[in-house]
């Protein structure tokens, strides 16, 4: 698919990386088969040519929906536009007529409603997004027109989402051919309820998927020539029987288990079960619940649903008994006994010995002797052989294996006759829900029958590819004669030849009491010695490796004879269909005398080869339909895109293969009109004419020089990577062009900077020299103004000179003429001034004078007077002491007046002092 002689430096290209598988980058040198990329990330890298492909700049940003509309069709542009519709949450995309389904890990319920179902109803395929619905649709249609059955085969790894789509495709085909308002059960209701009671018995948590089947399925639904669904049919293929007894944590057992151990109480109590720690065949593992599901309401879900699909109470009784007793008989442990015998280790191994053969309903004595014993038939004799403890605990795990085979075998049968199949359908529809290519570090015989199976699905694929591809050749008219066919042929011849094949050397060495893993390993390597798609590991002692279409898987042969013996021991067989429980009994059918008795070897391979011939039988007579499911991580995440692991899926789900088939032949296809939108430019003389579209196109590939192409009927049909030649020259002439344009609008572009710069610059000078003149005339016009201010302060200097000398002058006359007018004035008033003074000093002497002698007349008139008083009143206070003692003393008092010349003293009779008796001056 490469197309290195295209790239050239500039080319936009994909180139391997380490971590995303592929990343893109621009070209900057081209070396003779290497080049030098800058990748989008920064980085340089040099790549050989052959490993550079080319990436299309043109491809719509939300990516297309359908993959043959890449342009280039190759490994990383269909990982770029699954990525970039799975951003935005388009998680359905075609490529051609297959559907890829990438698991979103999150609810789109948007997706899945009755309102999109209404829509998809009778659309052409591609009118709508793609989606499950119009695979469903297409294929419905397909059988109603053509009267023809369709099948439609889900395939993908582990959690890619096979059992959902698988799930929307039942529930959108009992949407178109369900009946209006049936009463009781109808078909679909039936079949769409078996989903979750062979969920809750063939599903399991494992580390890929919480809810993984172990167990390939294939469900035909059967329609009437109304269109109506009227029967159905369910056909399961290897169920893994070794997780019954054998777990790996963090996994877990088949759902029946633990939902029986969440049942209501009285039938734990009734099974004598409880916490499924207690039981070898679940603790092996330390996951018991899983987030988010209710195992105590699953068990009443799936009860219903066994109502639903027509299992009765007696044998849902009978059916969780049997589960029980597997888990009652996964307790029973063995310890050495007599010689290499061996005995039950304690008494709770008694304990569910006893339960097992009760639940069973058969003896506990013979069960025990069942397990550690076999019986040897020889010509000769009999021989009964003691087991050891290991043996015996073989024993009791192929019991284990064998009664939940049996039991789910019975459940998928009583499906079957329930829903009922439609003896008069002509038409059905086949859903194949199976599982995906597997690799793992030891691959088992599990892994040889699935990839067998892959092998056996990818050459119906090719085929179907091919077929649809001849289709299109021939609808469009083109030669197809020398279109190879890619086939696988060969490794299938490697698988299934019959003799020769691996499965039948298996088979060989199975029937061969001597053979062990060794000598089967040894026979391979001899056999296939020369063998290109058989490899024997280097010091590898039991390995081989197959090269499958998806990659080479190295397989473990150790067990690969263990688990090809397809029979019961004997004494198992014996033990159960002598049970007392009909139910148990049935699960055991007695064989036949001669069968038992010619001891004809049954292996696991060889039944599986058989069913899966059948199964491509029918898939043969159907028109296929595909649908492969991606998962885009390991950790279950929504929007999270592994590019790696995505491509590992691709190249597995046999999308690359399919997409190599295509380019094979004629890989891009384009309608005339968009092979002229996108490369009229090769030829720009068409334009001008009015040509024919096609003779347009032959004109442009006869002139680029193309040869291989075809011309169909309305489109053209490339060969790989003459699309991108196509591009390149595209990429030339534009280059040219581009060269033309460029040069033209570079000088365009220098002629207006220059026109530019030169009006710029006389700006530039203009303003500049404004900005000096004005400068110079704001100098002269400061000196001009400088002059005016030292002329008005000079003469303001001077004029306030000149002011105050006139002042001055003014004032000295002014006091010089006062001083002579006051000198005049003070002559004449002085000598008034001195006689009015002269006159009050004397008019003031006088009276100070008169004054004096008054007072002192005054003083000695009143100095008298006292002393002629103080005589009188002398002579009083005598005479008043002689009153006294006739008590007519008299009261003196003061009276003080402000002129010492007026007091008084007054002298009061004491019989009346009303009225002085005498004034006394004092
Ligand atoms: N279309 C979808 N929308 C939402 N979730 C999905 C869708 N498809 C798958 N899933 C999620 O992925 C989980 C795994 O899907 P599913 O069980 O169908 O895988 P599977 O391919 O059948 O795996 P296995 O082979 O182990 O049975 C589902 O339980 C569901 O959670």
């Amino acid at each position: 698919m490469g197309m290195s002689r295209d790239i050239t430096a500039g080319s936009h290209v994909w180139v391997g990386d380490s971590e995303l598988a592929w990343i893109d980058g621009i070209v900057i040198n081209v070396y003779a088969a290497e080049a030098e990329i800058q990748t989008s990330d920064g980085r340089m890298v040099t790549k050989k040519l052959s490993n550079i492909y080319p990436k299309d700049v043109e491809a719509p940003a939300g990516g297309v929906d359908d993959m043959t509309k890449l342009s280039y069709l190759h490994e990383p542009a269909v990982l770029y536009n699954l990525a970039t519709r799975y951003e935005i949450n388009e998680i359905y995309t075609y490529c051609g007529n297959i559907l890829i389904a990438i698991n979103p890990f999150q609810a789109l319920s948007h997706l899945y409603d009755v309102y999109l179902m209404e829509r998809y109803k009778g659309a052409q395929l591609g009118e709508l997004n793609p989606h499950v619905y119009a695979i469903a649709d297409v294929a419905y249609r397909a059988m109603i027109k053509e009267g023809k059955s369709n099948s439609i085969l889900v395939s993908g790894e582990s959690g890619a989402g096979k059992t959902e789509t698988t799930k929307m495709l039942m529930r959108y085909l009992a949407f178109l051919g369900g009946h209006a308002a049936a009463e009781g059960r109808t078909v679909e209701q039936q079949v769409l309820e078996s989903n979750p009671v062979l969920e809750a018995f063939g599903n399991a948590k494992t580390v890929k998927n919480n809810n993984s089947s172990r167990f390939g399925k294939f469900v035909e639904i059967q329609f009437d020539k109304h269109g109506q669904i009227s029967g159905a049919a369910i056909r399961t293929y290897l169920l893994e029987k070794s997780r019954v007894c054998q777990l790996s944590d963090p996994e877990r057992n088949y759902h029946c288990f633990y939902l029986l151990c969440a049942a209501p109480l009285e039938e734990i109590e009734r099974y004598k079960l409880g916490d499924p720690k207690s039981f070898h065949y679940l603790n092996q593992s330390n996951c018991y619940e899983l987030v988010g599901v209710n195992d105590a309401h699953d068990y009443l879900a799936t009860r219903k649903a066994m109502d639903i699909v027509g299992i009765s109470e007696k044998e849902q009784e009978a059916i969780f008994r049997v589960v029980a007793a597997i888990l009652h008989l996964g307790n029973i442990a063995f310890a050495k006994g007599e010689e290499d015998s061996s005995m039950l280790q304690d008494d709770e191994s008694k304990f569910h010995l006893q339960m097992t053969a009760e639940l069973l309903m058969c003896d506990p004595q013979a069960l025990e002797v069942a397990l550690c014993k076999r019986v040897m038939i020889t010509p000769e004799e009999i021989i009964e052989r003691s087991l050891d403890p290991l043996g015996a605990a073989v024993s009791r795990d192929g019991l284990a294996k064998t009664i939940y085979s049996r039991l789910f075998d019975w459940l998928v049968n009583k499906i079957n006759v329930s829903i009922g199949q439609d003896p008069h359908s002509e038409c059905l529809i086949g859903v194949l829900d199976i599982y995906g290519f597997e690799s793992f570090k030891i691959s088992s015989f599990e892994q040889f029958c699935i990839n067998f199976t892959n092998e056996k699905l990818q050459q119906h694929f090719n085929q179907h590819v091919f077929k649809m591809e001849q289709a299109e050749y021939q609808n469009e008219e083109i030669d197809w004669s020398y279109v190879e066919f890619v086939d696988n042929q060969d490794v299938l011849d490697l698988i299934e030849k019959k003799p020769g094949g691996i499965i039948s050397l298996l088979d060989e060495a199975c029937m061969f009491p001597k053979s062990t893993h060794e000598t089967f390993a040894q026979k391979l390597y001899q056999t296939f010695k020369d063998h290109k798609r058989f490899v024997k590991p280097k010091l590898a002692r039991t390995e081989f490796t197959i090269a499958h279409y998806a990659g080479e898987v190295q397989y473990q042969s150790d067990q690969f004879l263990d688990k090809n013996k397809d029979y019961v021991v004997p004494e198992h067989q014996d033990l159960l269909s002598a049970s007392k429980c009909s139910f148990v009994a049935g699960l055991f059918p007695s064989l036949p005398e001669e069968t038992a008795k010619s001891g004809k070897f049954s292996s696991i391979g060889s039944r599986f080869k058989l069913q899966l011939q059948q199964l491509m039988d029918i898939l043969n007579s159907t028109e296929p339909h595909y649908i492969r499911c991606i998962k885009p991580n390991n950790e279950l995440k929504p929007a999270l895109f592994g590019n790696v692991n995505v491509l590992q899926q691709l190249r597995s789900g046999g999308v690359l293969e399919a997409i190599r088939v295509k380019c094979e032949g004629y890989p891009t296809h384009r309608t005339f009109t968009e092979f002229l939108n996108r490369f009229a430019i090769l030829a720009p003389e068409i334009l001008e004419g009015n040509y024919e579209e096609k003779v347009a196109c032959k004109w442009i590939l006869e002139k680029v020089g193309l040869t291989r192409y075809q011309i169909g009927k309305t489109k053209v049909f490339l060969r790989a990577g003459q699309m991108a030649e196509l591009d390149a020259r595209k990429g030339k002439v534009l280059g040219e062009s581009a060269k033309v344009v460029q040069k033209q609008i570079r000088s365009h572009l220098s002629r207006k900077r220059y026109v530019r710069m030169r009006k710029a610059s006389i700006h530039i000078q203009t303003a500049w020299r404004g900005k000096l003149a004005r400068e110079l005339y704001k100098d002269m016009k400061n000196e001009a103004a400088a002059v005016q201010i030292q002329k008005t302060f000079r003469r303001q200097v001077a004029r306030r000179n000149y002011i105050d000398a006139k002042s001055s002058a003014v004032v000295l006359q002014t006091g010089l003429r006062a001083m002579v007018a006051r000198n005049e004035f003070r002559y004449k008033a002085q000598n008034k001034a001195a006689v009015i003074i002269q006159a009050y000093w004397r008019c003031y002497s006088a009276v100070s004078f008169y004054k004096k002698i008054k007072k002192a007349s005054v003083l000695s008139q009143s100095m008298f007077r006292r002393r002629t008083a103080r005589r009188n009143l002398k002579e009083q206070k005598m005479a008043g002491r002689d009153k006294e003692e006739d008590g007519t003393l008299e009261q003196v008092e003061k009276v003080t007046c402000k002129e010492p010349e007026k007091q008084l003293i007054y002298v009061y009779s004491s019989k009346d002092k009303r009225k002085p008796s005498s004034t006394i001056l004092p």
